[in-house]
Parts: C-alpha cells; structure tokens; sequence
C-alpha cells in the first residue's frame, strides 16, 4: 500500500465499485460487461469489431498471471502486462484495450492489478456466474517494469505449458480421484483453466491467421473472432459439451484447426484421456470460481491481500468537513443503504459520537438518489450537521458506526481543482493545540501515465502548506501544487504523525 493510504479506504473503495453499478454515485465497470457480450474497447467500429471485453478482462489476468514464480514469489497478477503487449505471445487489443479502459478509475486506493482483480469478478457475474463466488480482495502492488515472457502459446508443446502452469501455482497433478476433495478445487490443473477460459470470447483472425486463416474477417466481423464455443457470452460447459460430443463448435479453433500444431487445447484436454474435461463440464460453476480465485490471488510475496470484500449494508461516502471562521465544524456527506427485499426509511436516523459521551441524534435529508448493481439497489441520503468539536468522534445509525477525527482535516469545498491550469489548492485545518508549534503538509497522490504502460503509476507529490489564518481553537493551512493531470487524485494532510483521513479530489470545488 502507498505509505498513509489506510487499508479500510482501498476496501471501501473496491467496495463501491463491487457495488454501485447504475445510478447514483456509479463506476463504469460493470456496464463495460453488460452485456457479457458487450465491447467497451477503442478500436473504431467497436459494434462491427468482434471483440468482447469480459473476454478480454479475463484473458488479461490469464497472461498477466501465468508468468508468476510461486515458489520465487515473483509475478503474478500485477499488471506487468502492460509493460508486454508487443510479445508475439500477447497478441490483440486486449491489453490495451483493458488498461486504457481501467486507468481513469486507477488510484492509490486501487492499483490496476486490484481493478484487473475486479474485472473478472464481475466478468464472471455478467456472464452468467455467480458474483459471490469468487472472493475479492485488494492490495496487489503493479509492477513498474516488464516481467519474464513464458505465456503458452498454440504452438507451444505439452510438457513447456504444462510447466509453465505448474510455475504459477497450477498444479498438474491433481488426479480424477481427487475430484470430490477439497484439494481439487483449490489446485485447480491447466486444461482446467484453458477449459473455463475458453467459455468466453474468440480466436481473432487479425491474430491468428495461422490459426484460423482471414476467411473469419467480414464487415460486421472486422478483426474475424471465431468463438470456442456455441455461447461465447456465457461462462458455461456448452465449450466442454461441444467438445466432448463433436457438435456445435467441436471445442474451438484450438481444437479444431486444420493446422494441427495449433490445436493447444486439444493437446491439453486428452493428455489425460478427456478425463478431466468430463469432470469439468459436469461442475462447471464451482471449479471455474475456484480456479479464477486463484488466478487473482497469485500476487508477489511482497503483497499483503486483504480480507475479502463484502458488501456494506451501510456506508459513508463523499464525508466532508467544513469550519466557520470562528472555528465551529460541520460535517457533511452521503449516507448509503444496500438493500435487496425491504426498502429502508425515507430518512435516516444517526447519532453523533462525542468524546464527552454527550451524543445528538440528528435526521438526514429526504433520500435523494437511487442506483442498483450486483449486491441489490442503493438509496443515498445527503446529510450535514453541526458538530460538538473538537470532540467529535464518529457518527453512528443502523448499527454502523464511521469513525472520523475533528484534529485534524482537509476543506474539501475550499480546496480547489483547477483541471485546466492542473493545479490542486489543499486547505484543511488542525487543532492549534496539536500543531504546537509545528508545521502541516500536504500529500497528493497523483495517477501519472508513464513509459512503456497504459497503466498510470502513482507519484506522490508533496505539498508545503502555510498558516491561512485562525478559526477559533484551529489553525488552517493552505498549499497549492501543479500536477500532471488532477484525474483520480487523493490528498491527505498529517502534522508529524498525526495524519487527516484522505480524501478524493473529486470533492473539491472544481474549476
Ligand atoms: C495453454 C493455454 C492457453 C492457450 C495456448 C491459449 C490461447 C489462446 C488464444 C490463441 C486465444 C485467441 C486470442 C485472440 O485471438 O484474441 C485465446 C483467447 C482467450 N483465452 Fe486463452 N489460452 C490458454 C489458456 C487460457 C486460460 C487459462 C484462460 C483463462 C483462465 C484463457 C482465457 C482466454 C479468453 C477469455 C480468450 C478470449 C479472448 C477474446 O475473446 O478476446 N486462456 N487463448
């Protein structure tokens, strides 16, 4: 994690873009998926293109991991792929295209390896899997260079793919006997992979004419994908049935090409005879989660994941705080109910948390936006209140308790973004009796694009602060930085040690 980003913002933020799929306060990714048909690349004529972008969502994670050393504990899932996208292994627009799509919502609270994380998640849930299967969990690091090549290709033999799968964790020695066992599905073996992953999307003829020669390319077809299976848009066994009984797309051009040295998939699935290819399309939904879980969790032995995500019932989003000239505080921000059956209150009832014990019960605002998405439907409630400060801890409703601190905190509404001139101005403020004397800084964390990489990489830019003025028994400060660009920004300010909560750009006034 980057040094001052709490653990608890990348969880709440990767649950919000879990969450809040349409409506209020969404995040485009799930909509990029749906369809699972859908292409929400950049090539031009994206509706004639033949490409599928939950394909390539879990294409990507598929080559970015596969490169991995367990037993070195390097590689992985870590967007190291950017850094690749020329090598004849990785060919198509699926890297860039994934990279370019995911970057504007790249953060210090969400790596591009966490959103390439996401991506297939909720490729699985719009392709006809289930959301809640496959665990999700942040704080993988992306690599700042390229790593070692090695991803399979059609022409590669048996014994080297097999090899490679085994270095990245996927063991091959998992036997038909083992297949009601838990250790089966937690090592999952590679025609197992190939198998789920070639549920979904096509071999293009703009990649592979080798493969399956240009006769594929029309003008609704223009980069000529061939799917695997009779249901490219669904994670499902129809590739495997196919496969097994001869019909429909017989298992794809990997099985099917009359350039027989190509046929990677029909080399995997009968090295041991279609046996676990049988297995496999009689449990498909399970094995596929497993093994996509997996997949995502190969990380370096740098990295710490978290726990999974779950799904916040209820939530603080947008939080504010504002101060009067003579020093008083206001707290403002959206409160958000998840719900499935029972719509919650058209208002909600919280309670102020106060050092001196001393709680007010306040009212929000009528609710005032609706959204929906994976988890259920969303309703949001502005709220905005006075304070007891310095004192006031937290706010507590429903059971849920969203802890803040009145010492020390950013101004959102006299910050300023200006995009145009890409400048950034801090203010915030802090008790006087903690700066004792000292002095605050200012910290940006700026998404910047870099060499050799879609993926953006985070600069942390430092922003001296100077006393603005006194407000009663706080003291404000005010900085002002120019960035490379203001998009996805995260600024947080700290006296010593003693650090605010961080807060998105996205909330400042904007000019
Ligand atoms: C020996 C192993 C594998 C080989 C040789 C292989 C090869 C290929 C090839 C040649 C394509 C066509 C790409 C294009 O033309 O756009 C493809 C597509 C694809 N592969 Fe694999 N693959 C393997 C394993 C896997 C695994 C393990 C996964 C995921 C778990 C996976 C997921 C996909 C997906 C989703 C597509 C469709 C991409 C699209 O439609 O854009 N593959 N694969």
């Amino acid at each position: 994690d980057f040094p001052g980003i709490d653990r608890e913002d990348m969880i709440e933020e990767m649950e919000h873009f879990l969450v809040d799929n349409t409506g209020t306060n969404s995040v485009p990714i799930v909509a990029a998926v749906s369809p699972c048909s859908n292409y929400a690349g950049f090539a031009s004529d994206p509706t004639n293109r033949g490409e599928q972008t939950s394909a390539q969502w879990v294409r990507f994670a598929f080559h970015d991991f596969v490169t991995g050393n367990v037993a070195a504990g390097t590689g992985g899932l870590d967007a190291s792929l950017g850094f690749e996208s020329d090598r004849p292994e990785n060919h198509g627009l699926f890297v860039n295209d994934t990279l370019e799509f995911l970057a504007p919502t790249q953060s210090a609270y969400l790596s591009m390896a966490d959103q390439i994380a996401l991506g297939v998640l909720v490729s699985v849930a719009q392709c006809g899997g289930n959301a809640k299967a496959i665990p999700l969990r942040v704080g993988r690091i992306d690599a700042s260079a390229a790593g070692p090549s090695g991803v399979p290709t059609p022409f590669t033999a048996i014994e080297p793919t097999l090899a490679q799968f085994a270095q990245a964790g996927m063991s091959q020695s998992d036997t038909i006997g083992l297949v009601y066992d838990l250790s089966f599905f937690l090592s999952p073996n590679a025609d197992f992979a190939s198998a789920c992953g070639h549920s979904l999307g096509r071999v293009h003829a703009v990649n592979f004419p080798d493969i399956v020669g240009d006769s594929p390319i029309t003008s609704t077809n223009l980069d000529g994908g061939v799917s695997f299976d009779s249901t490219p848009a669904a994670l499902d066994p129809t590739g495997m049935n196919e496969y097994l009984t001869g019909t429909g797309k017989a298992g794809g051009p990997l099985v099917t090409s009359s350039n027989v040295s190509a046929r990677s998939d029909f080399r995997l699935f009968n090295s041991d005879s279609n046996a676990t290819i049988t297995t496999l399309a009689a449990n498909t939904g399970q094995i596929c989660s497993g093994l996509f879980e997996k997949m995502l969790n190969t990380v370096p032995s740098t990295v710490s994941l978290s726990d999974p995500i779950t799904a916040m019932p209820w939530k603080v989003v947008d939080f504010n705080m504002h101060i009067s000239s003579g020093g008083s505080v206001r707290i403002e921000g959206l409160i958000r109910a998840l719900w499935t059956d029972t719509a919650p209150p058209n208002q909600i009832s919280y309670t102020l948390v106060s050092s001196s014990g001393n709680g007010s019960t306040h009212l929000s605002d009528a609710a005032s936006g609706t959204g929906s998405g994976l988890f259920g439907s969303t309703t949001y409630y502005h709220f905005v209140i006075a304070t007891d400060s310095p004192g006031t801890t937290g706010m507590t409703f429903e059971g849920f308790t969203y802890n803040f601190s009145d010492e020390i905190f950013i101004l959102p509404s006299q910050s300023t973004v200006k995009s145009g001139a890409n400048t950034i101005e801090i203010k915030a403020a802090v008790l006087t009796s903690t700066l004792n004397g000292g002095t605050m800084t200012g910290t940006l964390y700026v998404p910047e694009t870099q060499e050799g990489t879609l993926a953006k990489k985070i600069n942390i830019v430092t922003v001296p602060m100077t006393v603005l003025s006194t407000n009663g028994d706080y003291t404000l400060f005010d900085g002002l930085a120019s960035v490379s660009g203001v998009s996805s920004v995260i600024a947080k300010v700290a006296v010593g040690d003693t650090g605010s909560k961080t807060v998105k750009t996205t909330l400042f006034a904007q000019d």
